[in-house]
């Protein structure tokens, strides 16, 4: 469970009263999420989501959230709004931590999603990357290239958190520094879209969310980090071509890749494993031990690197 900040209810109802969303019914923390604090609020006036920003999510950086959910919902992106209180002011502060009260999207997050939902993610990135190319807004990537080594610096001996992985990601961040390419294009991407950031019913997208970690970046990164949390087993051993092909087919609907982005993919979903695979590992060793938090395993990320290292790799991006 993703609690890392207690609200008191007398603070809670102060903060509501701020908005026209009637009183308080109830408010309970939710299990999935790892970055920030998250309850279901239910007041009088209908059900909401309310944040708390945590170590990661930088509050200099939430007008910028803020703006990038209005621009995707007025291309008709299925984002959730940041609902503003009578003033107009959508950021605030509860327990100390910046937060803010969202719109609660209806579906379910998948942890088995069929090459037909797979389409659909597929096809939901690219339109929302259309959505972006023309998006005036811009965030540098905190969780970029360019940090990967201060991440693993950060958390100290990897092998405390698995045997040899030390040696293996200095060899992958030396790597990734000689052959990262410059030139791909690029605009504000979501960055983190596994499953659990997706809501659906059945085959259809009914939310995108948690856009923490948007930042400017190259279109074709989010789509591998897309591909590794969607197309794999849960080891991280096995990439399923009906998933990965079904969601290379519904982002081929609405983006054609440059003959360069296809090239990169490999290339793009290492370094994509690499960051999934050290924010984990940091988390792992650093996440306080009264969190309720489920730390997530770094292991099936050190998998997918090794599966997009492999010399066939170019094929697990075939739209079929
Ligand atoms: N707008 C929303 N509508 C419905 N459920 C949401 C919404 N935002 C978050 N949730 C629920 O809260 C969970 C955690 O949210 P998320 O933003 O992914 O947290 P974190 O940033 O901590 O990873 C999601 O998996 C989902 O179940
Ligand atoms: N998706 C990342 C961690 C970020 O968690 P999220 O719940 O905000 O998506 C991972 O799985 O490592």
């Amino acid at each position: 469970m993703a609690v890392y900040t207690h609200v008191e209810p007398d603070d809670l109802a102060a903060l509501v009263a701020k908005y026209d969303i009637g009183t308080v019914v109830s408010c309970k923390g939710i299990a999935e999420g790892v970055e920030n604090s998250n309850f279901l609020l239910e007041t009088t006036g209908g059900r909401f989501i309310l944040t708390l920003y945590e170590k990661r999510v930088s509050e200099g950086d939430l007008p910028f959230f803020v703006d990038l959910l209005n621009h995707l919902a007025s291309q008709s992106c299925p984002v959730p709004a940041m609902i503003r209180d009578r003033s107009g002011v959508a950021i605030q502060q509860i327990s100390g931590r910046a937060a803010c009260v969202i719109q609660f999207l209806p579906g379910i997050s998948l942890t088995q999603p069929t090459p037909a939902q797979c389409e659909a993610a597929g096809a939901a990135l690219g339109t929302m990357h259309r959505a972006l190319e023309a998006y005036a807004g811009a965030r540098a990537n905190s969780m970029g290239h360019d940090h990967w080594r201060g991440v693993a610096e950060a958390t100290g001996d990897l092998d405390v958190v698995l045997p040899g992985l030390q040696s293996i990601v200095d060899d992958e961040l030396a790597y990734l520094d000689t052959h990262w390419p410059t030139d791909l294009p690029a605009h504000v991407i979501h960055a983190d879209l596994f499953p659990d950031n997706v809501l659906m019913l059945g085959d259809r997208v009914t939310g995108l969310i948690d856009f923490y970690f948007a930042a400017s970046d190259f279109r074709a990164y989010d789509l591998v980090i897309t591909h590794a949390s969607w197309a794999f087993s849960a080891d991280g051993k096995h990439c399923d071509p009906a998933r990965a092909g079904a969601l290379m087919r519904g982002y081929a609907r609405e983006i054609t890749l440059s003959d360069a982005e296809v090239a990169a993919l490999p290339l793009l979903a290492r370094g994509a494993s690499l960051r999934f695979l050290l924010t984990r590992a940091h988390d792992w060793v650093h996440t306080p031990a009264d969190a309720l938090v489920t730390r997530k395993d770094p292991s099936p990320f050190l998998a997918r690197l090794q599966r997009y290292s492999a010399a066939d790799a170019a094929s697990l991006f075939a739209a079929r």
